[in-house]
């Protein structure tokens, strides 16, 4: 399959032609547009909350493992189109094909395992404490209609682990993905209604971001709001939100520190952490940004760093060859030249790197910069792209210090071959997700969440499905 010719979901149609306008979908490989993208007008947008409504009637009815069996179903679906959906994914986003492929197959996983803790929602049975009372239990229900807000990074698995959380507690959703990849959404979304999700508890509709969010959230059909994204737009949100006191859930950015410890095996961390680094062209919310490496060991670390970040091939995503795609989208290049020039500036040294590379599409050379001032904006906020930051240290007390540094907490590494050292810093690095000797913190059975500003909640993992359900204690006496 090429790219798909791109509808809206809403109120149980799919719609091609819509009351917003349209918006052209780039590849940003190439900067061609490859289709446009319908947008939802406001009464579209009304539409898609009143269906969402009805829709939670229908669906919150099915039993847990109705609700599971339809589940699996999306998932094997998803898994049987991996590639096609995985094509459609690296032409909207650029990632190398074969990313797009593992990252098409673990959102089946998500689902799978969202699918099957539906089954075990499990509420509890309170002995009561006075007489003529007959049970006292403690439930779980779904929250309600769910407004779920996703990026380009990821265009099939953050989605992924929004629907499956919230179809398995049995909510129903709108969700809004990234203007830039909505073709992997809407594949998605395909596949789940073609599993017997009712056409009402799932919509899928684009348009101007902050209109979009700003109506569902305000809707009052609308009972929980999900997003992933930057901080900034995490913490307007939420505001927004809180304002009607509706639950919100908020994947938001990070500044991941790797401290490899004087004892680590270099070559192994070294491999691990070129690989995490430049995974998706550095556009992960939990990708390593800040290395921590011994003084002593300072130079052996960023020569050979900087050696293998020169060889990496950069192409169009859909060349097998290719180890880096493009950014994004243009605005992610403009960025990453104002990381590199600020710290310059400030007196950092760039190693490598550090210019977007001269031909067609977003792309962006593989960036080592070594000893940052701390002020410098590449050690205060995340660059979100191909830019490493190598930092020596003289102590370890001192390495988790600036580990801890900033404001965010989302993912945290570290190499050691020591237990003991392992312990200490899984135990004292300030963050929702520690790795220790390797970077594979995401995983369908694991919660994924951050610290301090880097989001409220999880997803994934039993803790993802709590997070679309209320508690209800329900008592039952005896009858007079
Ligand atoms: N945590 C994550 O996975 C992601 C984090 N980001 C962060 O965002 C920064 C800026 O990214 P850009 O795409 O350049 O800018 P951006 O802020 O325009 O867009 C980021 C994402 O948020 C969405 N968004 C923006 N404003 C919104 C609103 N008011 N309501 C709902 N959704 C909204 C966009 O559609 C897009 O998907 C990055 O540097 C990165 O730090 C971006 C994408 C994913
Ligand atoms: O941007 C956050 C993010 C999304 C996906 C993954 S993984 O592919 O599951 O590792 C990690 C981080």
């Amino acid at each position: 399959m090429d790219y798909p010719e791109l509808a809206l979901h809403i109120a149980g149609q799919w719609r091609t032609q819509t009351a917003g306008g349209r918006r052209a979908v780039v590849n940003p490989a190439t900067e061609e547009t490859i289709a446009q993208l319908p947008l939802a007008g406001r009464d579209e947008l009304a539409e898609a909350a009143a269906s969402a409504r009805r829709g939670f009637v229908q669906w919150r009815g099915k039993s847990a493992l109705e609700r599971c069996n339809i589940l699996r179903t999306a998932a094997q679906n998803i898994r049987e189109q991996a590639k096609a959906i995985a094509h459609v994914l690296t032409l909207e986003q650029g990632k190398p094909l074969a990313e797009s492929l593992r990252e098409v197959t673990l959102s089946a996983d998500i689902i799978d395992f969202q699918a099957e803790e539906a089954k075990r929602l499990y509420g509890r049975l309170v002995p009561p404490r006075v007489e003529g009372i007959l049970s006292q239990s403690v439930m779980r229900q779904p929250v309600g209609p769910v407004a779920a807000f996703t990026p380009w990074n990821f265009p099939a698995n953050l989605p992924a682990r929004k629907l499956a959380s919230a179809l398995a507690a049995g909510c129903s959703v709108v969700i809004k993905p990234a203007e830039e990849t909505p073709g992997t959404c809407m594949l998605l979304v395909r596949a789940f209604l073609d599993a017997g999700v009712p056409p009402d508890a799932l919509n899928m509709v684009c348009g101007d971001p902050a209109e979009v969010s700003s109506f569902l959230i305000d809707h009052p059909a609308i009972a929980k709001v999900s997003f992933t994204g930057s901080v900034a737009v995490g913490k307007l949100l939420g505001e927004q939100a809180a304002r009607h006191v509706k639950r919100f859930t908020g994947e938001l950015g990070g500044h991941a520190p790797v401290i490899v410890c004087d004892d680590a095996d270099f070559p192994f961390a070294l491999k691990q952490s070129l690989a995490a680094k430049f995974r998706n062209a550095g556009q992960v919310c939990a990708s390593p940004i800040r290395f921590y490496v011994p003084r002593a060991r300072f130079g052996e670390w960023s020569d050979a760093f900087v050696q293998a970040a020169r060889a990496l091939r950069l192409g169009d995503g859909t060349d097998p060859a290719t180890q880096m795609g493009p950014l994004a989208h243009a605005r992610r290049i403009e960025d990453m030249q104002r990381f590199v020039d600020d710290a310059v500036e400030r007196g950092a040294q760039l190693l490598c790197g550090g210019h977007r590379v001269q031909r067609p599409g977003f792309f962006f050379e593989p960036t080592v910069i070594a000893n940052a001032p701390t002020d410098s904006r590449v050690m205060r906020q995340e660059p979100f792209g191909p830019i490493a930051v190598l930092q020596p240290y003289d102590t370890l007390d001192e390495a988790i210090a600036q580990a801890n540094a900033l404001p965010y907490g989302l993912g945290a590494y570290a190499f050691t071959r020591d237990l003991h050292t392992a312990h200490r810093l899984g135990d004292a690095l300030e963050a929702g997700m520690v790795g220790i000797n390797h970077f594979g913190v995401s995983q369908p059975e694991m919660p994924f969440g951050g610290w301090k500003e880097s989001g409220i909640g999880q997803e994934m993992g039993a803790e993802g499905l709590l997070h679309y359900t209320e508690v209800k204690t329900l008592t039952v006496g005896v009858p007079s």
